[in-house]
């Protein structure tokens, strides 16, 4: 059974560690929060501890508390607080941060010399599989208008890194991302292709924060088959589809 940690207890975190602490493949150990918070067994979830990141001592709460794999749903800049603790340990790291800067991603690629490193900004398996889609028709037919729009919850800071990761794939400027924030919304995201007679809308949404615990569950166990290295939910997804076609092969 993979030991895990869990960086981050809010909105997301919460959903997540629901799904991966009834998941059988997976023993939760421990969930992390940014404010100082002694130890104490989660709510419900006795066999984990939630701790609080301010005034710990990291290394040790690592020495005692060892894990197999981190995901992480805090925020950016935890990385740099916990990356060469999980080099040195060689323990692996799914990160669903979406607003990574360049400088982030390349230190998360250097991770990768060291231990298995997953990033993804939308870790479900739907929007990867629409990125396939949207990847496809944008090579098919590049002449056609395409526009992106995500909606999301009102206290939403950022543009979506899921809508920034769509605009990048299909060759798209930021300005083409159209940004909506309404009450609840968890993620909703849609890539319109216009064609002089038709409109092909590719649409997904997140309708709970769960969709994230079961993608974060895909990940760990997709990336314990791989080698050091740094991947994105699409190299998993491929390694998956590779591994089903072999297997069909017979
Ligand atoms: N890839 C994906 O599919 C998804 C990605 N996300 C991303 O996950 C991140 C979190 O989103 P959300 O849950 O809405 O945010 P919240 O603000 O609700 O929660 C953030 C959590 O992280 C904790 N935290 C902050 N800093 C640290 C740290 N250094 N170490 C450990 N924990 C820390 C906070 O603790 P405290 O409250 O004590 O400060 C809080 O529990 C965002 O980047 C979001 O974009 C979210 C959903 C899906
Ligand atoms: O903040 C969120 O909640 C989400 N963030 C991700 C993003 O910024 O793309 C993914 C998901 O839509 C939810």
């Amino acid at each position: 059974m993979m030991k895990i940690g869990v960086l981050g207890y809010g909105r997301a975190g919460k959903a997540v560690v629901n799904v991966l602490s009834s998941d059988p493949r997976f023993e939760l150990r421990w969930v992390m929060r940014g404010r100082a918070a002694t130890a104490t067994p989660l709510e419900g979830l006795e066999q984990a501890l939630l701790v609080g990141l301010e005034g710990l001592d990291l290394e040790q709460w690592f020495d005692q508390h060892p894990v197999d794999a981190v995901v992480d749903f805090s925020q950016a800049d935890a990385v740099y607080r916990y990356g060469e603790l999980l080099r040195e340990r060689g323990i692996m790291l799914v990160s669903a941060i979406s607003a990574y800067s360049p400088e982030h991603l390349e230190y998360l690629r250097q991770m990768g010399q060291d231990t298995r490193v997953m990033s993804s900004p939308n870790i479900t398996l739907g929007i990867n599989f629409l990125l396939l889609a949207a990847k496809m028709l944008r090579e098919i037919a590049p002449f056609a208008d395409v526009e992106v729009i995500e909606q999301h919850f009102r206290d939403k800071p950022e543009v979506s890194g899921t809508a920034r990761k769509i605009a990048e794939t299909l060759h798209l400027e930021d300005d083409r991302i159209t940004s909506l924030r309404l009450g609840g919304i968890v993620g909703h995201h849609e890539v319109v292709f216009g064609f002089p007679h038709q409109t092909v809308r590719l649409v997904h949404d997140s309708i709970r924060r769960e969709a994230f615990g079961t993608g974060a569950a895909f990940a760990l166990e997709e990336l314990a088959r791989c080698d050091k290295g740094f991947y994105s939910f699409d190299d998993l997804l491929m390694q998956k589809i590779r591994h089903q076609l072999l297997n069909m092969g017979g």
